[in-house]
């Protein structure tokens, strides 16, 4: 066996399995990386919607990472959700014992369904304890909003979205994701010197739950295994579209993404399927 390259997840159980904790270690395991996990809150969660949320208390969620970093190592870290803003401060001092250098935060604050999974008055601690600690923050476009407080309406908001996430509020990197736009699905990365637009089909289709996770968890996958963020994030948007084009359609609602999509059919359909463009 070669390297094995680990990473940590910090967020949310999702019963359902197809976002937060789940998400993120069935996708690290498709990358060839080790997943570890420190669960913030357990919900209840299906296709539907998300029923019951039953945060972790404080000690256990740091006993989680102080286990996994003291003896496993971790090689990069995402967080998801958080809750509350002592979590968002633990979570941040913790970053910053184990000398975290490659940190991913998915800003995540509504489920699909409606559900918050941020509390409204912990946006304040995300901007100033977590976010000048991250290599990248990959907000979508409401996430976005909420961060910068600006309106978001063309691809022009969308990188002066990204560029004010690094310049005002200090992270490595931003990419807001168009998700949630209409037309092509465009992400805009800003790396902080240049910004990169990544694009790929959009597939109608409300099997969609769970698709900001497992972006994120993919970035952070190739950044443990050594890519540049630019390939990192090249990477996980092939990931997410194939996962998204080969839905399941399993649950009545929205349901999950498939997470073998990439392994499966990469070789033939990545290159056709996404593109990419730099720009000053
Ligand atoms: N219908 C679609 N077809 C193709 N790509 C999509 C589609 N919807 C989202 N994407 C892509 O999926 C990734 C995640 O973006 P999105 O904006 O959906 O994140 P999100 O809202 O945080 O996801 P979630 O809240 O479901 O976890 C981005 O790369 C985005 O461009
Ligand atoms: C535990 C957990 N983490 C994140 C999400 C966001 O995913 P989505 O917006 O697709 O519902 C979720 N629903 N549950």
């Amino acid at each position: 066996m070669g390297q094995i390259y680990k990473a940590l997840t910090i967020a949310g159980s999702d019963s359902g399995g197809g976002a937060g904790i789940q998400a993120d270690l069935k996708t690290f395991q498709m990358l060839e990386v080790y997943g570890m996990s420190a669960i913030t809150a357990v919900t209840s969660q299906n296709t539907l919607g998300v029923n019951g949320i039953y945060d972790i208390p404080l000690e256990g969620i740091e006993g989680q990472i102080n286990s996994v970093v003291s003896d496993i190592g971790v090689d990069a870290v995402k967080t998801g959700m958080l809750s509350q803003p002592a979590v968002i401060e633990l979570v941040a001092a913790q970053v910053i014992k184990h000398k975290i250098t490659k940190l991913v935060v998915d800003p995540v604050m509504i489920a699909k369904g409606g559900a918050s999974l941020l509390a409204e008055h912990a946006q304040d601690t995300l901007r100033s304890k977590l976010l000048p600690l991250a290599s990248l923050v990959t907000p979508n476009i409401p996430e976005a909003e909420v961060i910068t407080g600006m309106r978001i309406t063309s691809l022009h908001d969308m990188k002066e979205a990204a560029l004010r996430i690094v310049q005002q509020y200090g992270a490595g990197a931003a990419v807001v994701k168009g998700g949630h736009s209409t037309g092509e699905p465009t992400d805009v990365l800003y790396d902080g010197e240049q910004f990169h637009l990544l694009t790929a089909t959009r597939y109608e289709t409300r099997h969609t739950h769970g698709t900001g996770c497992t972006f994120s968890a993919a970035i952070t996958a190739e950044l443990a295994k050594g890519s540049s963020l630019f390939e990192a994030v090249q990477t996980a948007k092939r990931f997410i579209t194939l996962a998204i084009r080969y839905e399941l359609g399993i649950g009545g609602g929205h349901g999950p993404t498939n997470h073998w999509a990439y392994w499966r059919y990469s070789t033939d359909n990545r290159d056709k399927d996404t593109k990419e463009s730099t720009e000053l």
